[in-house]
Parts: structure tokens; C-alpha cells; sequence
């Protein structure tokens, strides 16, 4: 079946899926897998699948914001997907994670507004726990830089306007930084009854004015990238393995 806005078949799509924002990072990820080869590309939305060892797995783009992420992540599970890993970058809140740090979530904090469309006030965004333990092992096995887990916030602005950012009052209850979509994919996954993790690369502080200090370009941020994209693929294999 031909999901309407992916643009992919549902015979396409392997149990496995790793997510990102960028249809950029969606094309680098494939480079690492083997036998890849492009689906789609439509809208903000690129899919690739192939296999990394031995195991297939499709990557999708879901552009920036929850409510683009959302209809990927629905389309993607209607396709067949089972377990869905989010591949991202994030603003830290502490100063011992700066940029180049890799942080698995393993629950958002919803400030969106999608979520709050799906599901009551006090529906949990959680990560499933096996996802996000392959994502955190994995990223630790590879031996560098700063690799954390615990909570994410998931905020629909960026740039600043005239309200205040809630970010110091998440920083004082303890989550690590901030990024645009996990909660759509905890909160998606969680009703269509799939599992997903989340992973992301630290691009600076969320507090900082991200107009003046925003730059998702260094080489730091690219290796924390590389980095975590190898675990996420990593964390993919042994997930298969498990069964
Ligand atoms: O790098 P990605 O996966 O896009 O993630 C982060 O970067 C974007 C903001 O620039 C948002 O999508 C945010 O969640
Ligand atoms: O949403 C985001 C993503 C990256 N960096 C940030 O500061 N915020």
C-alpha cells in the first residue's frame, strides 16, 4: 500500500526505522548501511532502506516540529514499522554536556502542541526501556566524549519572541536539554503500541540566544553526529538480536 505523503509501499518498510529531522543526515545514514537505495523523497520526508549487519532497517527524514514529525512517524508505523530511533541534535541545559555531548532521552517533557491534540495532560512521553538501554550502551561502547540519558524537553519554538522560554524551570527539574520532536514519536509510538528511543547530539546551550550563538556546523556537533549515528545502527543490530 502507497502511504500518501511518505510516499513509500508498505512492502518497503522493515521493522526498524532510525528517524531524523534533516533529509541531509537521512542520506548520510544511508551511506552506512549496506545495499541502500533511496524510496522517496517527498516533501521534507527522504527514505532510504538498506541493511547494516545483516539487519534491514529503513531511514526516514521527519523535517523540524512535532506536527510534520507526527504524520512521518504515523505513516511509517502504518507501513510496518515496529521500532522507531530518533537520530537528532538538542540544546544542553547543563554545563557539564556541552556540544559534541550525545544524551539518549528516555522520556520528553511535552511542551508541544501536537501531544497535547492526541493524548490528556498527564499521558507520560516515555522511551521504550530495551531502545533506549541498546542506544545508551552503545553510545558508551564507542569510548568518547560525554554520553548521558534521562529527560529531553521537547519545545515547538525556537528563535525567541516576546515570551520567556520555559527553559530554567525544566533545567532546575533536572532535564538535560531540548529539541523539537521527541515527544510526538514517544507519544505516537506509545498509542500505535510500537517502540522508540531517542538519541541526540548537543549543539550548544538551549539558553544561549540561539539567533546570535546557534551553529549546528562545527566540527564537534559533526562528530557527535557520526558518533551517534554508529550507535544508533549499533543499538538497531542488538535490538534484532534480542528478537
Ligand atoms: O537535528 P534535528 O533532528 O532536526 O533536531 C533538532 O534540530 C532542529 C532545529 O534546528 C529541530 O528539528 C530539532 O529537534
Ligand atoms: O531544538 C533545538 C535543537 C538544537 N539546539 C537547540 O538549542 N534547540
Amino acid at each position: 500500500m502507497l502511504m500518501p505523503i511518505l510516499q513509500v509501499n508498505s512492502e518497503d518498510i522493515p521493522e526498524f526505522v532510525v528517524v531524523c529531522g534533516d533529509p541531509k543526515r537521512a542520506e548520510v545514514i544511508s551511506r552506512k548501511l549496506e545495499g541502500a537505495r533511496e524510496l522517496a523523497f517527498s516533501r521534507e520526508y527522504r527514505t532510504f532502506v538498506g541493511t547494516y549487519e545483516g539487519v534491514e532497517l529503513a531511514v526516514t527524514s521527519h523535517g523540524v516540529g512535532c506536527p510534520g514529525a507526527a504524520v512521518c512517524f504515523e505513516e511509517l508505523i502504518r507501513a510496518g514499522a515496529k521500532t522507531l530511533i530518533r537520530v537528532g541534535t538538542a540544546g544542553s541545559y547543563r554545563a557539564d554536556t556541552p556540544a559534541g555531548s550525545l544524551v539518549v532521552s528516555t522520556a520528553a517533557i511535552r511542551t508541544d502542541g501536537l501531544t497535547k491534540q492526541l493524548v490528556p495532560e498527564g499521558f507520560p512521553a516515555v522511551a521504550d526501556s530495551a531502545v533506549a538501554e541498546a542506544l545508551y550502551e552503545s553510545a558508551l561502547s564507542l569510548g568518547e566524549g560525554v554520553v548521558r540519558k534521562g529527560m529531553t524537553v521537547t519545545l515547538d519554538v525556537f528563535f525567541n519572541g516576546v515570551e520567556e522560554f520555559p527553559h530554567p524551570k525544566y533545567k532546575a527539574a533536572g532535564a538535560l536539554g531540548v529539541e523539537m520532536e521527541i515527544s510526538a514519536l514517544y507519544v505516537v509510538a506509545a498509542l500505535r503500541g510500537v517502540r522508540a528511543g531517542a538519541i541526540v547530539a548537543i549543539d550548544g546551550f538551549a539558553d544561549a540566544d540561539l539567533a546570535a550563538e546557534y551553529d549546528p556546523n562545527t566540527n564537534v556537533v559533526s562528530d557527535a553526529v557520526e558518533r551517534e549515528i554508529h550507535a544508533a545502527l549499533m543499538a538497531v543490530a542488538k535490538l534484532a538480536k534480542q528478537g
